[in-house]
């Protein structure tokens, strides 16, 4: 199966041809009038410089379809660090510098810490029922409070710390058995399901995308859930920018595609509620009255099954247990739905992806591969494996991820913020519902703020080691910063770095075909993040004893 980075998503698949012949007609029905509208636009003298407008469509036409932090970057070197662009009939602001991100992101970022609505967001999120869609407000707030704590918390995190080492340990295994064999690994495929199994693992004590749970009906399924679901969320849409075109992504199709691949995954999350509500109750039954020795009760004997079969708490036993913001009734079952989702959407990906790149850095750069083995060696030894308390312990290793984060990060735009208020900032003035992009992948490129910015070189964060990718400082921002900052970044500063030391401390690899690694294809495609355009395939050769892979 396809890895869910591996889904192509040019910044506007969804328009297809009809969207562009619209366009067009569009575009000369309307060229007379444009003149007129162009100075119009043109007169806010408050808002930073930008390419010129179009009416109708904004600047829409130009950000074609190509990787839109691409193209927003080459823009921003000829207009600024705070460049203004119309997509349709609303402003964006883009920031493509750290001083300008901390004006946006931290000075004033209260204003900016709302969401856009989307078509793909109000049909997936539950009507803005989850966190990443959710406008600012009481629901966003309380639902963040409940998942820092109930997920992303260290009590939490140690927790469900077992089964990421089990989930990773697995994945090494199937590498290392695959090498045995002399197959080509597809790092990036196996990466991609170790992110997935961690995440459901920790939501839905389960695991899907295994090559030992294939066999499994429902897992099946799930899979081509969420990779329909991937695939449906990502597209802008022209009736997002254009509301009154909004007609084209009904006539389209699309539309009604969306709504039936919303309507799949929500039956498959309700009917995993629905057990999960059987079992509450069953032990609630229990607790109250305890079974007599030797009782032959069929329903209690099923329960207490159940209960050995599942011993372990999962995140949406915790969800169903928490209380809405109102506090007169437990959270909805649309919210718990809109955050399983948006956890699986947010983290799995992202995380992968980010592993992937790494270890092509360290293939293509063999000195700093020798250097981190060296370090591992040395502070692990060949006689166990490394794990998550050990990252204490691995500055280079530390080093080597802060690099990793920064040459690719894999939301490189962020998620669009938008305005709750009017606000001035660096001397422009944007109103209300401005939309913003921090264009993460420029800024942490920015050769103002970085020596050879384009040179993986984790030397230069073993010279700052203060600073961290947690949002304190804005040249280095792959989980954006302020309110809106990514949710789970404290999985993600642990996944990554283990994930990289665990493969490098188990294995050397080298390429199939004999392929030089100095000349590894490091080009980006097109997705809802960056995958790369050709995952990377190895032929790994085990570094540790045996009985440390099975
Ligand atoms: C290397 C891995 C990851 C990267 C680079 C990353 C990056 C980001 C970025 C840039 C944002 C947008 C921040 C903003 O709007 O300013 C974000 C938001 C978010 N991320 Fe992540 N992320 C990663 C992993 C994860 C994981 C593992 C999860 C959960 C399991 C997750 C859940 C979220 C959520 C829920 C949001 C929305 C927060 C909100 O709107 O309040 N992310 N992430």
């Amino acid at each position: 199966m396809a890895t869910l980075a591996s889904i192509s998503v040019p910044a506007f698949s969804c328009w297809g041809l009809e969207g562009f012949v619209l366009l067009g007609l569009v575009g000369l029905l309307t060229i007379a009038v444009s003149i007129f509208l162009l100075s119009s636009k043109s007169i806010d003298s408050q808002l930073p410089p930008g390419p010129t407008a179009w009416p109708i469509i904004g600047n829409l036409h130009q950000l074609g379809q190509q990787n839109l932090h691409l193209v927003l970057w080459a823009m921003s070197k000829k207009y600024g660090p705070v460049m203004r662009l119309w997509m349709g009939s609303h402003l964006l602001v883009v920031v493509s510098s750290a001083q300008a991100a901390a004006e946006f992101m931290k000075v004033q970022d209260k204003a900016w810490a709302s969401r856009p609505p989307t078509i793909a967001g109000e049909i997936f999120s539950n009507n803005y029922n989850d966190i990443v869609w959710a406008p600012y407000g009481n629901h966003w707030r309380h639902v963040r409070k409940i998942c820092s704590v109930e997920f992303f918390s260290p009590k939490r995190l140690e927790t469900f710390r077992a089964r990421r080492t089990e989930e990773l340990s697995l994945t090494i295994k199937t590498i290392f058995q695959d090498g045995e064999k002399g197959e080509v690994v597809r790092l990036g495929v196996k990466l991609g399901h170790l992110s997935s199994n961690t995440i459901t693992r920790i939501l839905l004590n389960k695991r899907f995308f295994e090559a030992d749970t294939a066999g499994e009906k429902d897992s099946h399924i799930f899979k081509e859930l969420i990779v329909e679901l991937f695939t449906m969320s990502a597209p802008l849409l022209i009736g997002d920018f254009i509301p009154w075109l909004n007609w084209v992504t009904t006539v389209s199709g699309f539309k009604a595609r969306m709504n039936k691949a919303k309507t799949n995954i929500d039956s498959f999350l309700q009917a995993f509620l629905e057990f999960k509500k059987f079992k509450l109750m069953q032990q609630k039954k229990i607790q109250k009255k305890p079974q007599a020795a030797g009782s032959t009760n069929e329903e209690e004997r099923h329960a207490d099954e159940e209960e050995q079969f599942d011993p372990e708490a999962d995140l949406v036993d915790a969800l169903m247990a928490q209380r809405s913001e109102d506090g007169k009734g437990n959270l909805s079952e649309d919210s718990v739905k809109g955050i399983i989702q948006d956890m699986l959407l947010a983290g799995t990906d992202t995380n992968s992806l980010t592993v992937e790149w790494g270890l092509a850095e360290l293939l293509r750069n063999p000195i700093i591969m020798t250097k981190l083995q060296n370090e591992i060696d040395i502070v692990i030894g060949k006689d166990r494996i490394v794990t998550e308390t050990d990252l204490p312990n691995l500055p280079y290793l530390e080093a080597v991820t802060k690099e990793v984060l920064r040459l690719h990060p894999t939301v490189p735009l962020g998620i669009p913020h938008e305005s709750m208020q009017v606000t001035t900032v660096l001397g422009f003035k944007f109103p209300t519902k401005t939309r913003l992009f921090a264009n993460i992948y420029a800024i942490q490129r920015d050769p103002m703020v970085w020596e050879r910015p384009l040179e993986f070189d984790p030397e230069r964060f073993i010279k700052n080691p203060e600073i961290n990718a947690r949002g304190n400082h804005l040249q280095l921002i792959p989980f954006g910063a302020g309110r809106r900052m990514c949710l789970g970044m404290p999985l993600a500063i642990l996944f990554v770095p283990v994930g990289l030391a665990r493969l490098v401390h188990s294995f050397d690899f080298t390429l199939p075909g004999g392929e030089d690694p100095l000349k590894l294809d490091m080009s980006e495609t097109l997705g809802l993040t960056i995958p790369r355009t050709h995952p990377l395939c190895v032929h790994p050769k085990p570094r540790l004893p045996k009985h440390l892979y099975l």
